[in-house]
């Protein structure tokens, strides 16, 4: 099987400053200031052609973190990310410029992902149509509702027709009938063999749609597999999650940068 992506040992270090002293200080003094947080610790998976894979965890476990990676959007501290084809990014309002109108953002994301001018005029009207946007594509961005931004972003990704397609919470906002519409695409994307990252909160629409979950877990792959064995597994870990106190969760979270510790055993 031809991989598509394939993402080795990947580490993202973020620093967590106090004040803005402190991330002053970081900045200017020889010293070390803040506090070393780890939002990916030696994470590793691949994608073959082909795959639908949903990235499934609590809130703040990485999958954002791991999916604007994979889009090339932000560096990694340490590891690897091979991308076999070009990806595209759907997050809400991902690589849109606020000052520019919607129309200026297509014109530039299309050129940045190396389209011609003329390739873009004729792509244009299609993204307009999908967007849904009408007159308010000549509006700058900085006006646009979130739900706006994600139509935006939606439709210019989807009709650049991208070998990979990252689609990060794109169907949380907006209206249902956008969400279906959305949804159809990405099915018809997915009959074409197209290889694609879904990060959702819905459990319902990561089965529906994904062949593979990887679940991650503060930083860490809990699991990697095929959707029919994760997916149970995870919605049996849910349910038990919010049944728990906020001092069960504080113990787990705890317990789970212990584990985090020990996989990091050379920090970087
Ligand atoms: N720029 C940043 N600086 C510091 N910490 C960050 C930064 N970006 C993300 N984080 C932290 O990294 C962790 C992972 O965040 P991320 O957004 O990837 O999680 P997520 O699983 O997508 O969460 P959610 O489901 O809430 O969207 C979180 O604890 C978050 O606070």
């Amino acid at each position: 099987m031809e991989k598509a992506i394939i993402a080795k040992n990947i580490t993202k270090k973020y620093k967590l400053y106090k004040n803005n002293k402190e991330r002053i200080l970081d900045l200017i003094s020889p010293k070390s200031y803040g506090e070393d947080f780890y939002a990916l610790a030696d994470v590793s998976f691949e994608a073959e052609k082909g795959d639908v894979i949903g990235f499934l965890g609590i809130n703040g476990s990485g999958k954002s973190t791991l999916s604007n990676i994979v889009a090339g959007i932000v560096p990694q501290t340490s590891g690897s990310v091979e991308i076999n084809g070009q990806a595209s990014l759907i997050a809400v309002s991902a690589g849109l410029k606020k000052e520019l109108t919607g129309r200026e953002n297509i014109e530039l994301k299309c050129l940045m992902l190396g389209f011609s001018e003329k390739e873009i005029k004729e792509m244009e009207p299609d993204i307009i149509e999908f967007s849904e946007l009408g007159k308010f594509i000549d509006q700058p961005v900085k006006s646009y509702s979130s739900g706006m931004k994600s139509r935006l972003g939606f439709a210019i990704s989807v009709t650049v027709n991208p070998d990979i397609l990252i689609i990060d919470e794109a169907l949380s906002v907006g209206d249902k009938a956008f969400a279906e519409k959305s949804l159809a695409k990405m099915l018809e994307f997915k009959e074409m063999g197209k290889t694609m990252i879904f990060v959702s909160h819905s459990i319902g629409q990561v089965k529906q749609f994904c062949d593979k979950v990887l679940w991650l877990e503060f930083g860490m792959v809990k699991e990697f597999g095929e959707v029919n064995k994760v997916v149970p597994r995870y919605e049996k870990f849910i349910n038990n999650w919010k049944k728990k106190s906020k001092l069960e969760k504080d113990a787990y979270r705890k317990e789970a940068y212990e584990r985090q510790k020990s996989i990091l055993k050379f920090p970087v």
